[in-house]
Formats: structure tokens, sequence, C-alpha cells
């Protein structure tokens, strides 16, 4: 089995010994069984999944066969012939119907009920990153909400368009500042033939409005159902409707799914037991004016919530600054009691606007652009910083951009989100200088953190008595944190560019397509390797061969340097090549790109409908001009290709997360760069 790095986790008390790598069993690392169906005529799908899970498929005409067939072998079938079928299905394999939104079937809603999942996808337009989401998802390779519940505040933006076409040409200014998109599909408007609207969308309607949302953005969904009596539109009078509902949410791969605490528990038990990987939301509204937090009902209400949900939300509409006060107090007694789940508690109305400050889980803002608010009192990101800086809860702070000038776009880009989410902080620029610089600008009064690039080497800043895991392992700093341990200000050094790495490696294949293959890595030096070697590792990858140096450090288990042609006959054919080259020498990497060129089932290039196949994965992480550019070769090659702008957009994301604990999406961090495809 393969074997994954954790890499999360940091404290003080992990000083820089050259302590050995925490590596962990992963059970992601089996492939897993699917049966897809399929329209007729629309098998390319199949292969498209089978290659973002990097394996084998067929199609057949026989359930049998498919029972009998190899588990890691992904099959195909014409829904029409399983629907013949069905007596026989023994569940061996995950099973899931998929439909394209834009061909010539109609969707048929009884197949998707007896499916455990549904993707909804376009030919005319296809977006294989959603492939890999919604997969990565449902096969729980990755968990949005355990990363979030890692993060100190986390807001949603609640979308109210009645169409969501309406929203895509701003989703990416729309969701700066946001952790998850909340989708509200009672407040949909699905067009009718006599030009009225549905009172209730259809799930066809819902289905493909969803798909359009997720095709675009690459933040957690929040599917919501309000009803009528918590200023939503979805009628009350029968229950089940809102199970119907929620049940394809998940079926559909949503993150969140928001379940209203009145519906009966049956309906709430049964969403809970079929939730997979999607996770409840418990919501609660009461909009009376009566509602009292302190009263003995109100924790029996959190207490309800807490059985089903990952979440327990309690909002209400209040009329004095008294009842602000009163659930600052419940928030703390309730989340002392019980740490889990999290509570995200707030006061609606102009009167409870400062709770929508303090609430720390899920705090739903809004945007300028959005046609209207979805709630009484609702604030956007940059009205909720302001206010917190003016109430001494974000204290303006110095961020530090330290590296040489060719970063200077980077810091251009802190600049523009700084000021898109009215966050106090100022940024600053610093040249690195020889010989403890650095440490100088850590010592200044109001230093909040900083990115240095290039990396600082670990082992020569004893300041950093500190290091994350990652920046232990891979041995630099490109990240330094600020951070309050028991009243005393700590430096922590961590590492954001292997997550760049593994976020670009993981765009458009699902984690375990990585693991037990091999990788090839290019590169000067070990030093120019590690944060490669370390995210392959993450994603469960089998061995890593080098050109160009031995690995010694902690990441070396696995790794083998290739010596010689002969060596290279004898390896096994990578699944991804990474070159960390600098551009003059970029080219070494040609030839191995043309040799392994992808061809066969498992990566024929074209998939029909131009919906790519490849199969392998080439980075090339070195930025500057050249005469040639291998990513040009690689794609012709065969190979999913990805340059140093993909990387560093994606390490900036997260350096912007660790720095002021702002999600920023990637597409905002490539247009704001304004530079063509990139940033650097
Ligand atoms: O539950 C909530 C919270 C909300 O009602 C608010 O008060 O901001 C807005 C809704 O869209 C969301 O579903």
């Amino acid at each position: 089995m393969a074997t994954m790095i954790q890499a999360e986790s940091v404290s003080t008390t992990q000083l820089k010994e050259v302590g050995t790598v925490q590596v962990q069993e992963i059970p992601s690392g089996d492939k897993p069984a699917l049966l897809l169906l399929h329209g007729e005529g629309e098998d390319d799908i199949v292969g498209i999944f089978a290659d973002v899970l990097g394996q084998p498929w067929e199609t057949t005409t026989s359930l049998e066969q498919v029972k009998a067939g190899p588990q890691g072998t992904i099959y195909g079938m014409r829904s029409s012939l399983a629907v013949s079928q069905a007596g026989s299905w023994d569940q061996s394999r995950v099973l899931i119907n998929t439909h394209c939104v834009d061909g010539p079937h109609p969707r048929d809603d009884s197949i998707t009920e007896s499916c455990d999942f549904e993707y909804l996808y376009t030919v005319s337009t296809f977006f294989r990153r959603d492939v890999a989401r919604f997969l990565s998802l449902i096969l729980g390779q990755i968990s949005p909400h355990r990363d979030l519940t890692k993060k100190a505040r986390t807001t949603l933006i609640s979308t109210t368009f009645p169409d969501v076409h309406a929203a895509l040409p701003n989703l990416d200014i729309l969701s700066v500042g946001a952790d998850a998109i909340e989708i509200r599909v009672d407040l949909l408007e699905e067009p009718l033939k006599d030009g009225s609207v549905s009172k209730v969308p259809s799930l066809k309607y819902v289905g493909e409005q969803l798909m359009l949302l997720r095709q675009r953005t690459e933040l957690p969904i929040i599917y919501t159902t309000r009803c009528t009596k918590e200023n939503g539109r979805f009628p009350m009078d029968d229950p089940n409707l809102f199970f119907k509902y929620l049940t394809r949410a998940i079926q559909w791969g949503c993150e969140y799914i928001d379940v209203e605490l009145w519906l009966p528990e049956d309906i709430r038990r049964k969403l809970a037991e079929r939730k997979g990987c999607s996770k409840i939301i418990s919501a609660f509204h009461d909009f009376s004016g009566n509602f009292k937090w302190l009263a003995p009902e109100t924790q029996t209400l959190f207490e309800r919530g807490a059985v089903y949900g990952d979440i327990v939300k309690m909002y209400v509409l209040v009329n004095s600054m008294q009842e602000n006060m009163e659930l600052e107090y419940f928030r703390t007694t309730i989340q002392t009691k019980y740490p889990h789940p999290p509570f995200s508690g707030l006061n609606m109305g102009p009167t409870g606007q400062l709770t929508r400050t303090m609430n720390k889980i899920f705090t739903p803002i809004t945007h300028p652009l959005l046609p209207m608010i979805a709630a009484p009192g609702q604030l956007s990101a940059a009205q909720i910083n302001s206010a917190l800086h003016s109430m001494g809860q974000m204290p303006k702070l110095d961020i530090y951009g330290i590296g040489s000038f060719r970063s200077t776009s980077q810091a251009m880009f802190f600049e523009k989100c700084f000021n898109e989410l009215s966050l106090p902080h100022q940024f600053m620029f610093a040249e690195r200088a020889p010989k403890a610089s650095i440490e100088y600008i850590l010592r200044r009064p109001k230093f909040g953190g900083a990115y240095i690039s290039p990396p600082l080497v670990a082992a020569s800043a004893p300041y950093l008595p500190a290091l994350s895991n990652a920046a232990r392992a891979i041995g630099q700093v490109d990240t330094v944190l600020v951070r309050q341990e028991s009243g005393q200000q700590v430096f922590i050094g961590d590492n954001a560019t292997w997550k760049g790495i593994r976020a670009t490696l993981s765009r458009d294949f699902v984690p375990s397509a990585y693991s037990g293959r091999a990788a090839l890595l290019l590169a000067n030096s070990e030093a120019d390797a590690s944060a490669s070697i370390f995210a392959l590792k993450s994603l469960g990858i089998g061995p890593v061969y080098t050109i160009g140096f031995k690995a010694k450090g902690s990441l070396s288990t696995e790794v083998e340097p290739v010596r010689s042609v002969e060596d290279m006959k004898r390896l096994e054919q990578p699944f991804v090549i990474i070159s960390a080259l600098p551009a003059e020498k970029s080219l070494v990497v040609v030839p191995l790109l043309k040799h392994y060129r992808v061809n066969g089932k498992t990566g024929s290039g074209m998939g029909g409908h131009g919906m790519k196949l490849s199969g392998k994965v080439f980075v090339d992480l070195a930025s500057g001009p050249r005469k040639v550019d291998p990513l040009d070769i690689a794609t012709s090659a065969g190979w999913t290709a990805y340059g140093s702008a993909d990387v560093s957009a994606w390490t900036t994301v997260e350096m912007i997360r660790l720095l002021v604990g702002q999600n920023t999406p990637y597409d905002f961090v490539q247009l704001a760069s304004g530079v063509g495809r990139g940033l650097f």
C-alpha cells in the first residue's frame, strides 16, 4: 500500500532536529471500483473518468461481466442496458449515472434514483477539472470540510441569483474572501413555457444550475432549500420535497447540504445515513423577534442540531444590543460544553450586525454585485474586515514580501487583495540582502508575516525555531507566520510551494491516480527538488526517479537516481515528470517527454467532443525566457502540461490563506496578475 506524508501539523516543540518525516498509511491508495452508466453514443465520458482516475476502462453490455471483471477496471454501460438487467446488480461497485446535459438524450430521474451518484456535464465546453473534483470528493480522497475546520474564520458567499448564468461573469470577484459558496435552490426561478416561473424549480433545472456553478468555481458548494417560514421560498407542506432535493444534492457531490431543523427527525436521519462524503449543516432560523439565547430550550435546539449536523447553525432576528451579548455568552458556553460540532450563530437584522463580525464559522457574506442580500443585516467580507479592525480585532500589520525583483508582481497581487477585502494591513517589499536581513525584519514591531522568494534554507535560520512538518522535511521556508502561543509571539517557518505543486497535480487527476505510480524528477540539486518530492509523496506516489541529483535528506526513501541509459530502460514508465531545472536548461527534458509520449488505451490523446485524454502529467517549474517552451512539446506529445505560472498561482492562494487567513480563488489570482497566462 502507498505511504502518504502527513504534512499539516506544526508545533513549537518540533524543533529543527533532522527528524524522520511522519508517514501515514492511506486507504485511498486503493483504486476505486466504479460502474458508469451513460447514454447511447456517450461512452467517451467513461474514458475521461478512467483517465482522471488513472485506471484502465472498458465498456460492456453485461452486468455479469462487470461483476466478474477486475476491481481496478472502470466499466461503462449504456443506461438502457443496465436498467433491463438491474435485478441482478450486486452493489459491488460505486454506481454513477452520467448525463450529458447538451446531448440528445433526456434525463431519466428513475435511473438517477437507482444510482449512488450522478454526474452532469456539457460537451460544448467540457471541464475536466470538474470531473476530478467530483470524483475526489465522492470517493473521500479530499476533505474540504476538514481543511476548513482548521481555519480560524470561515465565510460563505450566499448567492441570490434566480439563474446562475447571471453570476458567472463576476464569480471570481464575488468569491474573493469566501471559503464556500451557497446556492439558494429555493431562489432559483425556472422559466416556464407560459412566461411565468415555477414555484419550485424542477430537479432538471436545479441540477443544471448546480453544474454550471461548479464548473466555474473551486469553492465548496453549500446547497440550500430554505423554507418559506425561514425567509426562503420552498413550500413546507410536504417535507418529502426537501428529502428528494437534498438527496439529489448528495448524489451530485455537493460538499455541504443545509438541512433545516424543523424537518421530521426521520428525514434528517435518512439524509445523515446517505450523506457519504457530503457534510450536513443543521439550520435553524427564528424571525419571531422573541427568541431567547439564554433560555434552556436554546441549548436543546443546539443538541438536536448536533445529532446529525457537522455544523450547527442558529440564526435569529433581534432588536436589542443585549441580545448580541447573550448570543456571545451562549457561543462561549455551548462550545466549551460541546467543542464539536462547530457552532455558527448570529443575530439577523441591523442590530445583530455586530454578531456577524464575531461569528467565526461560515459567516454568510454578501457582495455589492449580487442582486439582493439573502438576509437582513448581511455584510460583505470587506465590511466585516473593516468592522473587525475598528473593534481592535484585526490589528494593522506589515506583511512582507522578501525576495528578488522577480517577485514584485506577486507583491502587487497582495496589495490588490488587501484592497479588495479592506484588510488594514500594509504590504512591504524588501530586497533580500545577505546575512541577517530576514531576522532583522522579523524583529520589526508590526511584523505580521512574510513570504520569501526564493525560499530560505531552514537550517540557516536559527531565528525560526518552529517549523511546520512540511518546511522541516523540505528544508526550506517560503512563508513566515506569526502566531500567539501562551501569550507569546512565535514565528513559524512554513512551506507553501509544495501545496502549490500538489494543487497543480490534482487539478485534473484524483489523488489515487498517483498512488504507487512512478515519477521522474529533474533538478540541479536536491534543494530545488524537495518541495516537488514532498508534494508527490503526499499523493502516495510510488518510486521517484531523479536526474541531476541524488537525494540524501529525510525525503530520500524510495527516491532513486537514474545514472545511465541502461537504468532508464529498466525503470517503470513515469506517470509524472517534473522539471525543476532552470529555464536555460529546461530543454533537457524534451527527449524524455518524447520518449515517454502518451499512447495506448489509457491515454490516447483525444476523446470525442474535444474531451482531452492524457494519462500523464508534466510540470515545468522553470520561469523566464527560453527559445522553445517544453510545455508546448509536452502538450503535443500528449501530456497534461502545467507551467510555473500555474504552480505560482496556487502557491499564492496558499500563502494568502496562511498569512492573512483569506481565501482567494485561483482564477482571481490569475486574473488580477493581469499577465496573460500567469503571474510571474
Ligand atoms: O442560513 C443562511 C443565513 C442567511 O439567512 C443570513 O442570515 O445571512 C442567508 C442565507 O442565504 C443562508 O442560507
